[in-house]
């Protein structure tokens, strides 16, 4: 289980007269359950990368907390990463090692024994379907077959908790299947605690047990796909989503996704807006 609490994040770019602060990250609440896929939803700039490089202890945070299976990442951050498998938007493989050399060399660093990371390595190509990509070098690999190998070596260690940052970026149709099935049964099949964030409501909607919807650098609504429908009182999820992430007014208004703010992503916008 993952517990985020009132987490904050500001970023201080340029300096002297030029100096300006973004506040990516506002306050955002969530809690993830066991056996769950939950989501993370929100426009562009809504700060869901930079709350899950919190989680994944990856950048600090100005204020608040995460606590993994009820250790804290801040004071215990190898015992919490333990217990993580983390996929976050750069995929970062090494690209002379084989896909097999990639898996087997994180298992050795999460402490694992070179027979047993081999192991869950054959164990995880079946899973995922890679067995044809195990003895090639990575560089060179389709942006699926990237996405394939990171999420083996974020698996390796079998931890109980997956955080996947806009996991299906680059996938086609096909790969994207093939992920969705595999975080369903990741889900059914061990009970994982399964996070990932999306701006792609369909994507959400087809696979969240809960979504957290952020905009703003704020949780801004939280609940089932038909619990916020029932919410905001639409009957179609993109309008609902429209409607919690950019306020009542921006529903069924054509024009939100290419007003300045949007790009931007909103929050971020105003920030510097104060700022200047
Ligand atoms: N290292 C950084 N330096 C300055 N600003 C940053 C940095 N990282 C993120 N930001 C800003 O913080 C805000 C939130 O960014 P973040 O990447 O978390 O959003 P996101 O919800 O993941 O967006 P997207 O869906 O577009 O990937 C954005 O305005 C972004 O420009």
């Amino acid at each position: 289980m993952i517990d985020v609490q009132d987490l904050r994040k500001s970023f201080v770019q340029g300096s002297g007269r030029r100096k300006q602060t973004v506040l990516a990250v506002d306050g955002v609440n969530w809690r993830a359950e066991d056996g769950r896929i939950t989501g993370l939803l929100g426009p562009n700039g809504a700060g869901k990368t930079t709350t899950l490089r919190m989680v994944a202890g990856l950048i600090e945070p100005d204020g608040g907390t995460v606590v993994v299976d009820g250790i804290d990442v801040a004071s215990q951050p190898r015992a919490a990463l333990a217990r993580m498998g983390v996929l976050s938007d750069a995929r970062g493989l090494y690209p002379r090692l084989t896909a097999r050399e990639n898996v087997v060399y994180y298992g050795r660093l999460h402490g694992m024994s070179g027979a047993d990371a081999n192991r869950r390595c054959i164990e995880l190509a079946g899973l995922l379907d890679m067995q044809g990509l195990l003895d090639r070098r990575t560089d060179g690999f389709s942006q699926g077959e990237r996405m394939k190998t990171a999420l083996a070596r974020a698996l390796v260690h079998n931890p109980p908790n997956i955080v996947l940052d806009e996991p299906t970026n680059g996938l086609d149709v096909l790969a994207t299947r093939a992920l969705r099935d595999t975080l369903r049964r990741l889900r059914d099949e061990t009970g994982k605690c399964i996070v990932f964030s999306s701006h792609i409501m369909q994507e959400v909607e087809r696979l969240c047990d809960h979504v957290v919807v952020v905009a703003h650098g704020r949780t801004v609504a939280s609940g089932t796909v038909p619990g916020l429908l029932a919410q905001t009182g639409q009957t179609d999820f993109e309008e609902a989503f429209v409607s919690l992430a950019f306020g009542a007014g921006a529903a069924s208004s054509h024009g939100v996704a290419n007003s300045t703010d949007n790009r931007m992503g909103t929050h971020a916008a105003s920030a510097l807006k104060e700022q200047a």
